[in-house]
This record gives C-alpha cells, sequence and structure tokens, in this order.
C-alpha cells in the first residue's frame, strides 16, 4: 500500500489511541566536539554543563514537558556512571544498552520500549541527547502532524543558505557546482514513526543509517517533513556550546 492509500485508510478507520514514547538516544562519545587543542574532556558532549545544567538535562526538560509523552527512555552506554545516585523523573527510565552506532542505539531501545509495555503500534519519537535546544512547542507540532499520518515525519529545517558542491580531487576545497536547493531541508529530532514499522525499518536498513527516516525510507516510504526550527540545532562542534548556552540563558531571561 503506498503511503496515501495508507492514510487514506487510516482516516476513515475509528479513532484508536495509541501512546507517544520518547527515546533519547544517549551513547555517543562526542568525538567531533573535542577541540584540536584541547585535551579529551572527562564526559562525553551531552553531559558537559551548558547554561548551569549538563546538556541533557535541558532536552530531557524540553521532553518531559510534553504532556502526551507516555515514557521517555534515555539510552546509555553500558559503560556509563552518569546517573548512579542521580534524581530522575517518574516518567523517565533509563537503559544502558547504547551501541555501537547511534541506529544501534536506537534499535536496542525500541527493543527496551517493548519490554516496558509499549505496543507494535505505539509511536516513538528518537530525539538526539545533543539537540539541547529542541522546545517543546516543536515537538508538540511534530505529534500533530504525525499522528493523523500513517507513516510519521521528522523535524527538519528548510535549507537557509545557497548550497554548493564540492570538487573531487586533492588541494583546497573548490566549488564543483551551485545545488538546487528549494526542495532541500536538514534533518532534525525527534523524528516519530510507528514502533514495530521503525524497528523492522532499521534492522532491514544496518547499522550504517544515520537517522530514522533513512531507515524508513529504505523501506519504501515517504516520511513528512515538518518545520522544526533553526534554533533545534545538534551540538556537534566545539562553537556550539557557547551558542547553545547563550540561547539557553536568553530563553531563561525571558522566563
Ligand atoms: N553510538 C552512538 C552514537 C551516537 N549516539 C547519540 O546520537 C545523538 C546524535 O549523534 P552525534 O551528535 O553524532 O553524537 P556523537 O556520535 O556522540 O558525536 P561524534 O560523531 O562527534 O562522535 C547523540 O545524542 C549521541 O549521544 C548514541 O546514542 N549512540
Ligand atoms: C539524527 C540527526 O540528528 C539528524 O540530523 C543526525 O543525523 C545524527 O547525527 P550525525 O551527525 O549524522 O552522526
Amino acid at each position: 500500500m503506498t503511503d496515501d492509500k495508507a492514510n487514506a485508510a487510516a482516516a476513515s478507520s475509528p479513532a484508536s489511541a495509541p501512546r507517544c514514547w520518547g527515546l533519547i538516544p544517549c551513547a555517543g562519545v562526542g568525538l567531533r566536539a573535542i577541540a584540536a587543542d584541547s585535551p579529551a574532556p572527562e564526559l562525553p558532549k551531552q553531559y558537559q554543563n551548558v547554561a548551569g545544567q549538563p546538556m541533557v538535562m535541558h532536552t530531557l526538560a524540553a521532553m518531559l514537558a510534553v504532556e502526551r509523552m507516555h515514557r521517555v527512555l534515555l539510552v546509555v552506554s553500558a559503560a556509563d556512571g552518569f546517573w548512579q545516585e542521580r534524581a530522575t523523573d517518574a516518567r523517565l527510565s533509563i537503559a544502558a544498552c547504547g551501541g555501537a552506532t547511534r541506529a544501534e542505539t536506537v534499535s536496542n531501545g525500541l527493543q527496551e520500549l517493548m519490554r516496558m509495555g509499549a505496543s507494535a503500534e505505539d509511536w516513538v519519537l528518537v530525539h538526539d541527547a545533543a539537540r539541547c535546544l529542541v522546545a517543546s512547542e516543536q515537538v508538540n507540532a511534530l505529534i500533530d502532524a504525525c499522528l493523523p499520518d500513517a507513516v510519521g515525519g521528522l523535524l527538519a529545517l528548510k535549507l537557509p543558505d545557497t548550497l554548493k558542491q564540492q570538487a573531487a580531487g586533492a588541494g583546497p576545497a573548490r566549488v564543483a557546482q551551485t545545488v538546487e536547493r528549494s526542495d532541500k531541508w536538514l534533518a532534525q529530532t525527534p523524528q516519530m514513526f510507528r514502533i514495530a514499522a521503525l524497528q523492522a525499518a532499521l534492522q532491514a536498513a544496518g547499522a550504517a543509517v544515520t537517522d530514522e527516516a533513512s531507515a524508513m525510507e529504505l523501506a519504501g516510504h515517504s516520511p513528512r517533513l515538518v518545520p522544526g526550527g533553526a534554533q533545534n540545532f545538534k551540538v556537534t562542534y566545539p562553537d556550539d556550546f557557547a551558542l547553545a548556552e547563550a540561547v539557553l540563558l536568553q530563553r531563561k531571561a525571558c522566563g
């Protein structure tokens, strides 16, 4: 069945109430966030302080502020000692089943959600621990767009700049051509899909896919693109910490 036909079928069938679960992959090492001239930090980027709190605490606060979020599962690496003796929220669970890639971490987390009582048709919203600026309003907008949809979708940002393709060859980078950008979006998170469909897609796609939507695309689906925002960037490079801190402090000052 095409996504369009499945949407029509979903619209004409009686309303059911699948739940929304949050899944936060938090098992990365943050290699690109380490400045070339700095020693490696003791903790990965998601645990470094940003605006007075470990980055992941901002991420969790935004996800847990969404009332329709049934529970949130944080997936950390087996070696993670951060959560020992730390107070947690009643709707938060932590599983030390992170994998070697983000896709493996998410796949292991989906299995854990099923053990926690999630059903195959429930929705999961996968959100990077390192996107600590997501606003609960954006998460709600994604849920509103995806709940009536047969497939699901992701927050994304229309490309704001002119897009250049690099020429092949050694030496300094040079432009090969300017690429049409009117149909290009930057993928963000959360990415929201049905749990069983996403698990099947990830298993078929393998560990190399860098987001959930890619796995669904490889399975033949066309996920919805829901406008996110420039502030929902992923803390990836050293400069990103200062930007994230400035935005969070400014939000705090504005109440
Ligand atoms: N094996 C992995 C790799 C990544 N992630 C998580 O996926 C999110 C997005 O990944 P990215 O920003 O690429 O994080 P890292 O893999 O940690 O960064 P880098 O590639 O720079 O090492 C992060 O919250 C990260 O913790 C994960 O849970 N398990
Ligand atoms: C999922 C993601 O945040 C979408 O932009 C991103 O792909 C994950 O991290 P990476 O930088 O691709 O490793």
